[in-house]
């Protein structure tokens, strides 16, 4: 995607960056320690007020690892990304038109199934994603063992251990955003696979949305299954931020 597109993309949610810097989301179940997590990396460097035209708290801050920038986005704490809120919308939007370079997902490690269901939807928009475990610490006082190769060979994305409150692992997500911004790692998330019906839905729908250009700025299978969905919103933000005619350069 031709950069100053990508640029004119994020001014619509108050983001501007040069090209030399990278963006980083956050997103995350409520409460999984999102905040804590940005605060520790961009610690003064922040500045906050809302996102465009919502109440709903904007926090972005900077920091530098190898000699890189990279602004980093506090999303609001979601638990899906299917828009029944505010904060739904923006962390939905802003993964799909903001464009990212990389995509952190917090979970809870004392909660991995239910976190679970909103990486899955993530990665189904995105493969620049980083899962970050937070609240090991918790996780291990309730005894709660984690195989974390299991979980990242299952995910087909990093996932990096992190007890962000006492500093733990912050160190190695940084490391893993880095190598996944400059390429040297390379994910393959893994897709939830549908029952037969809405399977073949997908597979009718494909080859219709994938010559349209829009195929080139959001990935065709979550656009299938967000058409499947009559999902309105979406449908809403599509033409708010894409201006068809320019989506390819
Ligand atoms: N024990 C422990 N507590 C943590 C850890 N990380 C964050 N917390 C605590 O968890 C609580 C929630 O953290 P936040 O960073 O505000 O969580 P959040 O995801 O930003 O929450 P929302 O913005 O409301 O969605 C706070 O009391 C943190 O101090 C951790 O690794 N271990
Ligand atoms: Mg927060």
């Amino acid at each position: 995607m031709n950069m100053d597109y990508r640029h004119r993309l994020r001014e619509h949610f108050g983001i501007k960056t040069n090209d030399q810097q990278y963006v980083v989301a956050l997103a995350g179940n409520p409460n999984v320690g999102k905040s804590t997590v940005f605060n520790a990396l961009t610690g003064l460097r922040q500045h906050t007020g809302n996102w465009p035209g919502k109440t709903v708290d904007n926090a972005q801050g900077s920091y530098t690892y190898e000699n890189k920038s990279f602004l980093m986005i506090d999303l609001p704490g979601t638990y899906s990304l299917l828009s029944h809120s505010a904060e739904e919308e923006i962390a939905r939007d802003f993964i799909c038109f903001g464009k990212p370079d990389a995509t952190i997902v917090v979970l809870d490690a004392t909660s991995l199934e239910r976190n679970l269901n909103l990486a899955f939807q993530i990665m189904e928009i995105t493969d620049k994603v980083v899962v970050c475990v937070n609240l090991i610490d918790e996780a291990q006082k309730k005894k709660i063992e984690i195989d974390f190769e299991r979980l990242e060979a299952k995910l087909g994305v990093p996932v990096i251990p992190t007890a962000a409150r006492n500093g733990v692992g912050l160190k190695n997500l940084q490391k893993a955003v880095y190598e996944l911004v400059i390429g040297s790692q390379i994910t393959k998330p893994k897709q939830i696979k549908y029952s037969p019906q809405i399977e073949e839905a997908i597979d009718t729908l494909l080859p219709q949305i994938e010559p349209l250009n829009i195929a080139q700025m959001i990935n065709p299978r979550w656009l299938a299954l967000r058409l499947l969905d009559n999902d309105s919103s979406f449908i809403e933000s599509i033409n708010r931020y894409i201006n068809l005619q320019n989506a390819v350069k």
